[in-house]
This record gives C-alpha cells, structure tokens and sequence, in this order.
C-alpha cells in the first residue's frame, strides 16, 4: 500500500478593518488554538517574531481565558544580542506582553547569551532547546509547534528567512544562524523552513499600506518563491493570514471572513 500525501491546505486569508480589529481576532485565535493544545495535551507550544507582531499580542493581556501557566514560548527568530539590547526579540515581547501577564519566566525560552560570540553554538544551543520540549517525548524527526506567529517584511522574508539568502534550502536543521540579515541587526538565529512547515498553525499578521505590494506578490503568485510563500504547514496543520484593508487592497486571492 502507498502512502498517501496530502498537499497543504490553502491559506485562511481573513482580511480586518484596521490593525485594533486584527488584535481582537488575534487574540481569540491564540487562545482558540491554546484551548485544543491544553485539552489534548495540557500544554500549549507556541514561537514568536519580533517587528509589530508582539504588539499586535496585546489583545491577550488581562484576558482571563488565557492559560499562561500551560504556555511554552520560543523564538521563531532572535536577533544575536543581549536580551536586554533594544533590538532584541524576547525584550520586546517582555515590554510588549510578558511584563504584563502571570506567565512563569521559566516557560520563555529565550537564546543562551552566554554564547553570542559564537553563532553555530548559539543556534545548536537553541535547537537543543527545541528538542529538549519535542523530541524526547515522540522522537519526532520535527518539532510540531501547535502554533507558529510570523511577521513578513517589503522583501517578503519571514522570520529570518530572507529571498534569494542559502538558509532558504535548509532541509536538516532545526535552527539555523545568519550573518548577513539584510534587516538589521545582521546577526540572527532563526527556525527554518521543516519547523514552519510542520506546526499545527502557522498564522502571519501584517497590517498596514506598506504591505500591500508584497502581500499581493506573496499571496497571488506564490511561485515566485518568496520566503513567507514557502511557508506552506503539512496536512493537518493550517496556514492563517490576519492583514487588514490596507494590506489587502491588491490582493485577488479570496478571503475568507473569521471564524474560530
Ligand atoms: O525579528 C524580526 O526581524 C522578525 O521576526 C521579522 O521576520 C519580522 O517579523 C518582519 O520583518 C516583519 O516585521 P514588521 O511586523 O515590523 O513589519
């Protein structure tokens, strides 16, 4: 008997007024997708990005519904600097949303300092990180996140995961590390494609005027190969998008209103 594979699902485009409507229905989403992950599991994986993305979490903050103590947060991508460094992911998140809620410090996963000299043993130390919370339990050959949040920049990259850059091939590691991000700073440690790809949701949130080229250009002519196109979750997982007019004015791929 063969085995049967299935192609990934489409993406959800759901398409929001303004930004302020895209954190309402982000926040329900998250907490929706922790819901099922406690449920059949009585945890809750999740990755973050930097950018506008961990403002856009503020809907969750004082939202009794949300279960931060069945949270376990990683990083999608971390620049390469001290977490107190004002370019650093988990500080943003920390001031943005962190600061703000009872989630156990011990649940954030953040890249081991002590090593920022030296990027192949950051980003080992980050990937052991990751096996440590998936692999001993399944042997899984990769992480199943139950939910990925992304951010897409004007060029289309997504996470650290920049067009046209070698880490776009990587088909082994789980963490890879890049010297030369064209968005600074230039140092990073980022999940690669098979970790994206493999989670139970992926959800992108982009907002604003400035997205509306690439959105299009992302979304319509996915064979252009842009990086957030790659981003495709095996069967069963899912792929969302949460963009809001501005964004989607160019776009011809159809939305889809939101619901949980
Ligand atoms: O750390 C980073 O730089 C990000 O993770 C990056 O991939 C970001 O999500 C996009 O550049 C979108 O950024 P904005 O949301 O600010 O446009």
């Amino acid at each position: 008997m063969s085995a049967i594979h299935h192609a990934p699902s489409a993406p959800i485009l759901n398409v929001f007024a303004n930004a302020d409507a895209i954190v309402d229905a982000l926040a329900s989403f998250v907490i929706k997708a922790q819901k099922d992950s406690v449920e059949k599991k009585g945890r809750f994986t999740i990755a973050l990005s930097g950018g506008s993305l961990p403002k856009m979490l503020r809907g969750l903050i004082g939202n009794p519904a949300v279960k931060w103590d069945k949270w376990h947060v990683y990083y999608a991508d971390e620049r390469v600097v001290p977490l107190d460094h004002p370019d650093s992911n988990h500080l943003s998140c920390t001031t943005n949303l962190f600061s703000k809620v009872p989630i156990p410090t011990s649940q954030i996963h953040t890249i081991d300092t002590s090593l920022l000299h030296d990027l192949e043993e950051l980003s080992d130390a980050y990937e052991k990180e990751l096996i440590r919370e998936f692999a001993q339990k399944d042997a899984a050959r990769f992480p199943v996140f139950d939910l990925i949040l992304l951010g897409m920049g004007p060029d289309g990259h997504t996470a650290s995961l920049f067009p046209g850059h070698e880490l776009l091939a990587e088909d082994d590691r789980w963490v890879a590390y890049i010297e030369d991000s064209p968005k600074p700073p230039p140092k990073r440690v980022t999940f690669t494609f098979p970790v994206i790809n493999h989670a139970a949701r992926v959800a992108f949130v982009a907002a604003g005027a400035e997205k509306q080229d690439i959105l299009s250009t992302v979304l319509d002519n996915p064979e252009a190969g842009l990086p957030a196109s790659r981003v495709k979750p095996a069967f069963p997982g899912q792929l969302y998008w949460f963009v809001d007019e501005a964004a989607a004015v160019k776009v011809a791929f159809p939305s889809t209103p939101f619901k949980l």
